[in-house]
């Protein structure tokens, strides 16, 4: 095979990499500082001085992270006692091997991917030096808020789903196929609402998401549905009494994007077309919006307590899922690390091997489809199994709203009509690819 295409980087003069690590990144970290500010008072009442000292530390070693990113210094080893630091500091290594000897891994000169996912580590390691608020997740405000501003959206979803889905068993294939459709659509426009490209502002969902799916299908770039209704209903049919069919979502944002997964899977459990869904999220708050465990336990009981009765119905429904096993959520320490996916066979065999027990793996997102294809310059006509790079645990697909200059698997000059009329298409999240992978 060929060899891959340099990674995307800040040294790209003008490229959205170098505007990234230019501009937004220092801007997410001043909010995370401002963040910390403001809730002084708390830290102080929960744990007194010890707060208010521990806040201030974090405070200055995040000016000092900003300081650094801003003046493109050298790269540094962490220093915390966490489990993935052997193998942040052997990515560190190996980046300085890559380079002559005398030029140092650094936010501008080093791959954008990299760079990018050190930041959110080196968030993480300020707080975890600074007990006790070493659990305090930064960004949990924002993804509380931009849950609630989603509230309409959430209603018209979950009503959907309880009202509309009642006789689901009634369903004749196509009217499965077109179901099914619909609400990979409502997932894929889900990953609109991130708060890492939006730098943290408000980015939630305000339209009625079922009523917009026909004006935006021209948007979809890439449209694989068709092969994953085949994979689907085909297990479906063969399946036996005994036997599972298992599908694995890697998940992206939590807030309005996570509803939209929930209501993909539940789908997915009621109509039969698969009997486990197993979530996958992130160990430490990263990029902003991505789910923890935290965030998932706390939308689960969001819904179960809220107001509206189709909402609480939905959430008393995946509570009993998680309990009968068929809605498994996991977490594991690789989705926070700076590796694309096609080195997760050697880096977390553990991951792949639990992978490799699907029958379709979903990626939400935009990051995991850098992580897919390793965040290179590929032109834009490769094929979507190339850039892949021989990851293929399982069938896999990614559902993703174009934010960030990677874009394989177009047809010959569907990519170049963009560049010209569309200069931003890339970047501006109005596109999407619902892009699938046979994996043999
Ligand atoms: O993975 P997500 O939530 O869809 O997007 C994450 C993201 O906002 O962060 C990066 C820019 O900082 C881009 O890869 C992408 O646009
Ligand atoms: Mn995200």
């Amino acid at each position: 095979m060929a060899a891959v295409p340099v990674s995307l980087a800040g040294s790209f003069q003008g490229s959205f990499a170098y505007f990234t690590i230019k501009d937004r990144l220092p801007q997410i970290l001043t909010r995370v500082i401002d963040t910390l500010h403001r809730h002084k008072n708390e830290f102080f009442e929960e744990h007194g001085e010890k707060g208010i000292e521990a806040e201030k530390n974090t405070i200055s070693i995040l000016s000092k992270l900003r300081n650094e990113l801003q003046t493109d210094k050298p790269l540094v080893p962490l220093d915390d006692k966490l489990p993935d630091v052997p193998l942040w500091n052997q990515y560190l290594e190996y980046q300085q091997n890559l380079l002559d000897g005398n030029e140092q891994p650094s936010w501008f000169q080093s791959p954008w991917l990299y760079v990018e996912c050190y930041m959110y580590r080196r968030i993480h390691e300020a707080l975890v030096h600074n007990p006790p608020i070493d659990d305090y997740d930064v960004f949990k405000e924002a993804k509380i808020e931009s849950f609630f501003e989603s509230q309409q959206a959430i209603i018209a979803l979950c009503t959907y789903l309880q009202e509309h889905l009642k006789n689901i068993e009634d369903l004749d294939e196509k009217q499965l196929q077109e179901e099914l459709f619909k609400l990979l659509q409502v997932s894929l426009w889900g990953n609109k609402c991130d708060l890492s490209i939006s730098a943290g502002e408000d980015n939630s969902q305000k339209a009625s998401p079922l009523k917009s799916l026909d004006n935006l299908k021209t948007f979809i770039l890439v449209d694989d549905m068709e092969s994953i209704w085949s994979l689907l209903i085909n297990s479906k049919k063969r399946r036996t009494s005994i036997e599972v069919t298992r599908v694995d979502i890697v998940l992206d944002n939590a807030g309005y994007e996570l509803i939209t997964d929930l209501i993909l899977a539940d789908f997915l459990l009621s109509s039969k077309l698969v009997t486990e869904i197993h979530f996958h999220g992130k160990c430490i708050p990263w990029y902003v919006s991505d789910t923890t465990k935290q965030d998932f336990n706390w939308t689960i009981k969001q819904l179960q307590s809220a107001n509206n009765r189709w909402m609480s119905r939905c959430g008393m429904n995946w509570e009993g899922s998680i309990k009968k096993g068929v809605l498994v959520y996991h977490d594991h320490i690789f989705w926070t690390l700076p590796h694309e996916f096609c080195s997760m066979a050697q880096v977390a065999t553990d991951l792949y091997t639990e992978l490799q027990k699907s029958h379709l793996i979903i990626f939400k997102g935009d990051l995991n489809y850098r992580k897919l294809t390793g965040d290179r310059k590929w032109e834009f006509t490769v094929p979507f199994h190339q850039a892949l790079n021989k990851f293929h645990p399982a069938p896999l697909c990614s559902l993703r709203t174009l934010k960030s200059d990677v874009q394989v698997g177009l047809k010959p000059g569907q990519g170049e009509q963009f560049v010209t009329s569309e200069p931003d298409w890339m970047i501006c999240g109005k596109y999407g690819v619902v892009q699938f992978d046979a994996s043999l």
